[in-house]
């Protein structure tokens, strides 16, 4: 429900979902596989070709391109050698692109930084500005005016020269219509213009160089003016040209050929010559990223190209480029002002709608591969000298053939991404195509039953610097550390592996949550945060927590992200008063990139422990660290909590989970079915999921019972099947509320125990048996966290209660005695419930 729209942005998904939002709508052709059911999106992909929903109205203020061309020549510019498009290329060649297969990693999701960000934005836009409304772009985010990566200052408003990266001194963004112009007298560029020549590197590229000398020089000999105003007619012309002939070509509707081009160096004729290059202007569309690449450089304006220097066409997937830059700075820049031109570009080669998805990797940073040379330098001295010495003095030969120390890694740089500096214009870029990319595939297939690939060990990549900047004050992992480490960091982060976007259904109940899930974790302490999802026990909260974590990691290399229950965070911060290691709790919750917390309610009439996560809050959002949420109240309804950590919960973006309609039950039932291995027919799951309604978790285990009741009795899933198996499900309302120590008393006396032998630590067969399905009837009969119910039996762990809840279902379909035994006290423990 809204509950207010000014002061909150909070909305509910239920309300506000456009009717056209379905998924038919919102995923044309891309991505592995997708298919809308009953409305209800299957999504397995990340594909959604709707970015130019998202992307930020061009600005007005902004020249285009080609008044960019003339308003940036001086009235009477000094003559400039014209460079070839060639010296443009020179450092940045492309690589020919890697066959994905043989580098044994699949595709990015396709589109994947922007199909879920336009999904949420198109949903805010469509929404109706009603007087309590605030516009859309804004309504929902918050305080801060954020969209996606995209942070659009409000007209007239101050405005840090660090978000644009040109170092220059802050000024102010011009109001509407208001254009920014270079001042050609003062040699000043507008901050729209990307690093000015005087603020570029000092070791330019030649060509470059002169080009930054020519802006410097104060004078210009007239015959110089005529020479260089010959060439800016010259290029006018052509520019005319080749719109005309993009213009004559639109009229045609010729359909595109697409031959490869072969890369021709542009001639520079007089003026006269302008229609014999006809032929040049009208190239034909490339099929190669690597040579829309090389249009993308030669098309670009110096200033612009120079953010390119270091960066790298990974690969071409459907109608998205991965572009990889060696450091966040670098990607704001090309996902934010650089994006319009390069997309044009891209199209306009490709013939075809092209968009960009920009990813990092460090080790195109030519400043740390400088270092990592220096560092590697002495000891391949050392190691020459010592081979000199064996070779002169054979007789040391056994000492000095000891093994080798296995080579030093090289200390990482984790220095936070240099804010103000236009990127490094210095070392070709790298052409050996090792090149990895660090998207991951997140991709899975559900109706064949492959499972989710984890992300890969984190410190595989060869770059030797956390993508994703510094955690505050960590000691990150060494560069090109092992695999032990890299489980370290996964097990660290501690997420459920089957917890992923690909997993989650998506329907009208939480398509708003989702939206912003994946918008968050594209873009982590950039796009919301916080965020909070909210909904009622069973819904999905936990489940799109751990899909933020694992879309993270898999699209940040060396992201640290920590999951945490707020009673674990509880148990953790007394246990640290208590053992006096209050810096390391802090450093566990305070060094990480993603903080997912979860269930904060429980955090409520805990004075001291909301004051320390008060202080985490601040220290990871003043950092820019992304923290997630979530509650099974909306944040005006946790009335135990602080008013300031309330009111900090509100200052990103709030969405709700909704209970699934019946056809997202269904769906999350076929999901269920398809990645668990299930066989059960369409009426079977109808049945289900009209006997389940409003949480997801009591839904997924009854069809675990029906299956395994079917398994253990040698029949087909069949309807009549099903209504045995479910005949004592108590219709929804009239649920009586299960308690841990119900559960615990029945399975207790069934087992012939105590309560004691429950919460004891004897592990004879028998009581590990029992105890285990307590455990899992407490799963899945009251609403209790994982850690809550660990405590309930002697304080144990949450992962041993997700192992019991594990075990038992495998059993359940292997041993019909393990089944009778659930089913048995199941019953008998609603039996007594209803009864009170
Ligand atoms: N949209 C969905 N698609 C697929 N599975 C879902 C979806 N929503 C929930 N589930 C599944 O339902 C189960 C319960 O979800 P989850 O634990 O995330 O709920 P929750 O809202 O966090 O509940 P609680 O507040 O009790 O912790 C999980 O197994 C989860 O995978």
């Amino acid at each position: 429900m809204v509950e207010d729209h000014s002061a909150s942005a909070e909305f509910t998904a239920a309300e506000f979902a456009p009717p056209e939002f379905t998924g038919a709508e919102h995923r044309p052709d891309h991505g592995a596989e997708h298919g809308t059911e009953h409305g209800v999106e299957h999504r397995t992909d990340h594909g959604v070709d709707r970015r130019q929903d998202l992307r930020p109205e061009p600005d007005d203020s902004r020249p285009e391109p080609e008044a960019n061309f003339r308003t940036e020549v001086p009235p009477a510019p000094e003559p400039k050698p014209r460079m070839d498009p060639g010296d443009y290329l020179s450092p940045s060649l492309p690589i020919p692109m890697p066959e994905p297969s043989a580098f044994g990693y699949r595709p990015a999701p396709p589109q994947a930084p922007y199909g879920y960000r336009s999904e949420l934005e198109r949903a805010a836009t469509d929404l109706p500005a009603g007087p309590s409304m605030p516009t859309a772009g804004t309504a929902y985010f918050g305080a801060a005016p954020v969209v996606g990566n995209y942070r659009q200052p409000e007209p007239g408003a101050a405005w840090d020269a660090a978000d644009w990266g040109t170092g220059s001194a802050a000024g102010s963004v011009p109001n509407e219509g208001e254009a920014r112009v270079d001042n050609p007298s003062t040699n000043q560029r507008s901050s729209d213009d990307g690093p000015a020549a005087d603020q570029l590197p000092v070791e330019l590229p030649a060509a470059e160089a002169a080009e930054a000398a020519e802006a410097a020089a104060p004078q210009q000999l007239p015959e110089q003016q005529h020479v260089e105003q010959q060439h800016v007619q010259q290029h006018f012309q052509e520019q005319q040209v080749h719109q005309h002939v993009q213009e004559q070509q639109l009229q045609e509707q010729r359909p595109q050929q697409h031959q490869p081009q072969q890369q021709q160096p542009q001639q520079h004729v007089p003026q006269q010559g302008v229609q014999q290059q006809r032929p040049a202007e009208v190239a034909p569309a490339v099929t190669d990223l690597g040579e829309g690449w090389a249009r993308v450089l030669a098309g670009l304006p110096p200033n612009q190209r120079a953010w390119l220097t270091n960066s790298r066409p990974v690969t071409l997937h459907e109608s998205t480029a991965i572009v990889a830059v060696p450091d966040d700075f670098t990607r704001g820049q090309l996902e934010t002002r650089l994006r319009p031109d390069l997309e044009r570009i891209l199209t306009e080669s490709f013939g075809r709608d092209i968009r960009i998805a920009v990813t990092v990797d460090p080790s195109l940073d030519p400043e740390l591969r400088e270092q990592q040379a220096a560092q590697q330098r002495p000891q391949q001295q050392a190691q020459q000298h010592s081979q000199q010495q064996v070779q002169q003095h054979p007789l040391q030969q056994p000492a000095l053939q000891q093994p080798q120390q296995p080579q030093q890694a090289p200390q990482p740089q984790y220095q936070q991404p240099v804010q103000q500096q236009p990127p490094p214009v210095r070392e070709p870029l790298r052409t050996d195509g090792a090149y990895q990319p660090t998207i991951q595939s997140a991709l899975t297939d559900p109706d064949n039953g492959t499972q989710f690939n984890p992300p890969q060990p984190q410190y595989e990549q060869p770059a030797p610097q956390q993508t994703f900047g510094q955690p505050l004050g960590s000691v990150a992992p060494p560069p090109g550390g092992s695999n032990q480490q890299a489980t370290e960091a996964q097990g660290e982060a501690r997420l459920n592996p089957k917890y992923t976007f690909e997993t989650f259904v998506i329907g009208s109940s939480n398509r708003f949550a989702h939206a912003a899930a994946v918008a968050v974790a594209e873009a982590p302490g950039k796009a919301y945060n916080p965020q909070l999802i909210y909904g009622d026990s069973g819904l999905g909260k936990t489940h799109l927590l751990h899909a933020i974590g694992h879309y993270v990691r898999s699209l940040y290399t060396g992201a640290r992200v920590r999951y945490v229950s707020s009673e674990e965070f509880t148990n953790d911060f007394i246990n640290a008063i208590r053992d006096d290691k209050a810096s390391q709790f802090q450093r566990r919750y305070r060094d990480v990139d993603v903080l997912l917390i979860d269930d904060i309610q429980f955090l409520e009439g805990k004075i001291q422990t909301q004051e320390e996560f008060f202080h985490t809050f601040n220290t990871l959002h003043n950092a820019n660290k992304q923290i997630v949420i979530s509650s099974d109240r909306a944040p005006k309804r946790l009335e135990a909590l602080e008013d300031r950590l309330r009111n900090r919960f509100e200052w990103g973006l709030i969405t709700d989970i909704q209970p699934p309609d019946l056809e997202t039950r269904i769906a999350i039932l076929r999901k269920k079915a398809a990645t668990e291995r299930l066989t059960a027919p369409p009426e079977v799951l109808e049945f289900i999921a009209s006997k389940v309604q409003t949480n997801i978790r009591e839904l997924e285990g009854a069809l675990i019972r029906v299956t395994a009741f079917a398994s253990l009795n040698r029949q087909p899933v069949d309807l009549s099947l099903a209504e045995i198996v479910l005949k004592d499900l108590i219709p929804e309302g009239s649920k009586p509320e299960v308690t841990a120590s119900m559960i615990m008393g029945q399975t207790a006396s069934y087992f012939g125990l105590s309560i004691d032998d429950l919460c004891g630590s004897s592990r004879s067969r028998v009581l590990v048996t029992a105890r285990q399905i307590a455990m899992y009837l407490c799963r899945e009969l009251t609403d209790l966290s994982l850690p809550k119910i660990g405590q309930q039996f002697g304080g144990r762990d949450h992962t041993t209660v997700m192992h019991a809840e594990r075990k038992i279902r495998q059993l359940m379909s292997e041993r019909r005695s393990v089944f009778n035994q659930v089913t048995e006290l199941t019953n008998r423990i609603k039996h007594q419930a209803k009864q009170q």
